[in-house]
């Protein structure tokens, strides 16, 4: 398990450590990890450290001395070390400590910072760190916009500066790093979009933070974490006792959905499948999964549902449609005491009468921040935007476990961490990859596993399997951490692909 803190959460724990430390012993320990982790980056480039230029951006904290430290290393090396100082004053000891070395530094000035950024190997941004509050003040975000057109490798000093450390919220000019050295623990930002997408490589520098660090505010699961979470076949095991997924999803209109679902729930590894909705999509889901056992529902009936026999799980809602009878299949799913995942149409249902999720069972809501800005009557943007915050507030006021979709995909639980997805592709974006998401959470919680684990071991096969679909199995294996998800020499993927490449997914744990 990888665990991210809020900056508030970051400092106590590092309060407390101090207290039982002299003086700098924290700051000291970051620079050596930052200084160390800057030296191959200079010899890649110019073959020695000896030689290369440095520029430090220097702000007025902590995070600064973190760079002018870290540069009086590299200087002691050889490096030519330049520093901008930006804000009103700077870490004193650290700028002697630079100055000492044989670095120079400089008090921020327009053209000779972007004369001396676009002259540098390595620029190391030290505005600020856990410190920021509120989008970049100038002239930091005039030296975070030159960092854009630096032809040299831009590293972060514990954050980009720009990305606030907690949330992951980016409101103004932003450093776009190609690796971020953090130091102690994962902040929020670093694993949670928009800030994720500015980290580049996050490196993690232990600096002795452990034992003083609280619960944490956000977890993402590893591969290791998934493999002892999936439920798996025993030697007496049964297709019931494996767990039975009931799926209700298409429409006369929208049946592919009901095919995609059926297929990650199929290759999800359900124990069987119960599919019910109504002709077409039933006639499609017969001719691709003949392993599915289907169910037309009788139009108007008053329990749609009586015929489809047992299930330990239900999924409702990709293409299913918006109209009554729609309605009276959701409302009739969401009155069993059965864990229940509501997704796509079954969502707008849930929007328009919040009541049907008043029930005993538990239940999981699967929107991207557009059903959840339906749902929480939030626009859109302010989701995207504060993720976190809004998907646990989604959790709170709905009583539900809540996964939001998007390109780094969330699990909240009321009382719990946010669960973070490290797996994924931006080849993802592309229709019909929600429905089969809805289908392998579905099978895992048939399959035992509560909303909370069900939801992120879901969203990790599911971004496990696009790597593998848009990669080819040789070459998705590697990296699966945050800052990872680039789409470097992977092809595009259709949904089915993602369901088709699940088994391939679970070997690769
Ligand atoms: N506290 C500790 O024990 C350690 C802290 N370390 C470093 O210290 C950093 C935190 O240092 P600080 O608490 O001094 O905070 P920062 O250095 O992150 O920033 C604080 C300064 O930036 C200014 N500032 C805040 N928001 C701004 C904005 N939006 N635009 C412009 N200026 C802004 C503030 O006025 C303040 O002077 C960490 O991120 C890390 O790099 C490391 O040395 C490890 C140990
Ligand atoms: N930029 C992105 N990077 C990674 N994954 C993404 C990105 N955009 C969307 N996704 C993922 O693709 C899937 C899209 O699901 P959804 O929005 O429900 O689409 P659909 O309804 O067409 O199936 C989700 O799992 C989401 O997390
Ligand atoms: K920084």
């Amino acid at each position: 398990m990888r665990t991210a803190y809020t900056s508030d959460q970051i400092r106590a724990a590092e309060l407390a450590l101090m207290a039982r430390l002299p003086e700098g012993t924290l700051m000291g320990r970051a620079a050596a990890g930052l200084a160390a982790a800057c030296a191959p980056v200079l010899a890649e480039r110019r073959g020695r450290v000896y030689g290369s230029r440095v520029v430090l951006l220097v702000g007025s904290g902590d995070n600064g001395g973190d760079a002018l430290y870290a540069g009086a290393r590299l200087a002691r090396r050889g490096a030519r070390v330049d520093a901008i100082l930006a804000g009103s004053r700077a870490h004193q000891e650290g700028l002697a400590a630079l100055r000492a070395a044989g670095g120079r530094a400089v008090e921020f000035a327009p053209g000779p910072a972007r004369e001396l950024i676009g002259a540098a190997d390595l620029v190391l941004d030290g505005l600020v760190g856990i410190g920021s509050t509120g989008a970049l003040r100038e002239p930091y975000g005039t030296l975070a916009g030159f960092t854009a057109d630096a032809p040299g490798v831009v590293i972060a000093v514990d954050v980009p500066s720009g990305v606030d450390a907690s949330s992951g919220r980016v409101d103004g000019p932003v450093v776009r790093a190609q690796a971020t050295v953090t130091f102690g623990a994962y902040k929020n930002g670093l694993l949670v979009d928009p800030g994720a997408s500015f980290c580049g490589a996050v490196e993690l520098v232990d600096i002795g933070l452990g034992p003083y660090l609280p619960d944490p505010d956000v977890a993402a699961l590893t591969g290791d974490d998934v493999a002892d979470l999936l439920p798996k076949p025993a030697p007496e095991s049964d297709k019931y006792r494996r767990g039975v997924i009931g799926i209700a999803a298409g429409s006369d209109t929208f049946a592919g959905a009901a095919v995609l679902a059926a297929g990650g729930a199929v290759r999800a590894g359900a124990g069987m499948v119960r599919f019910a909705s109504f002709e077409e999509p039933v006639r499609l889901v017969r001719a691709r999964w003949p392993e599915a056992v289907t169910t037309v529902l009788t139009p108007g009936a008053e329990r749609p549902l009586d015929d489809v026999g047992r299930v330990q799980a239900w999924v409702v809602g990709p293409g299913l449609g918006t109209g009554r009878e729609a309605h009276a299949i959701v409302r009739e799913i969401l009155a069993t005491d059965l864990p229940v995942l509501v997704d796509a149409d079954g969502l707008t249902h849930v929007a328009a009468d919040r009541s049907l999720l008043r029930r005993s069972g538990p239940t999981l809501l699967t929107p991207h921040a557009g059903e959840l800005a339906r749902l929480l009557d939030v626009p859109r943007e302010r989701i995207e935007a504060r993720r976190i915050e809004h998907a646990r507030r989604a959790a709170a006021e709905l009583g539900a476990t809540v996964l939001l979709k998007g390109s780094t995909t969330l699990v909240a639980e009321e009382d719990r961490p946010v669960r973070v997805n490290s797996t994924g592709t931006p080849w993802l974006a592309t229709g019909g990859t929600g429905d089969v998401l809805s289908g392998i959470a579905g099978a895992l919680l048939a399959g035992g596993l509560n909303c909370y684990d069900a939801a992120s071991c879901a969203a990790y096969l599911h971004g496990l399997a696009a790597r593998i679909a848009a990669a080819g199995p040789d070459r998705a294996a590697g990296g699966s951490g945050p800052g990872d998800s680039g789409p470097g020499g992977e092809a595009p993927i259709a949904a089915l692909d993602v369901a088709e490449a699940l088994p391939e997914a679970v070997r690769a744990l």
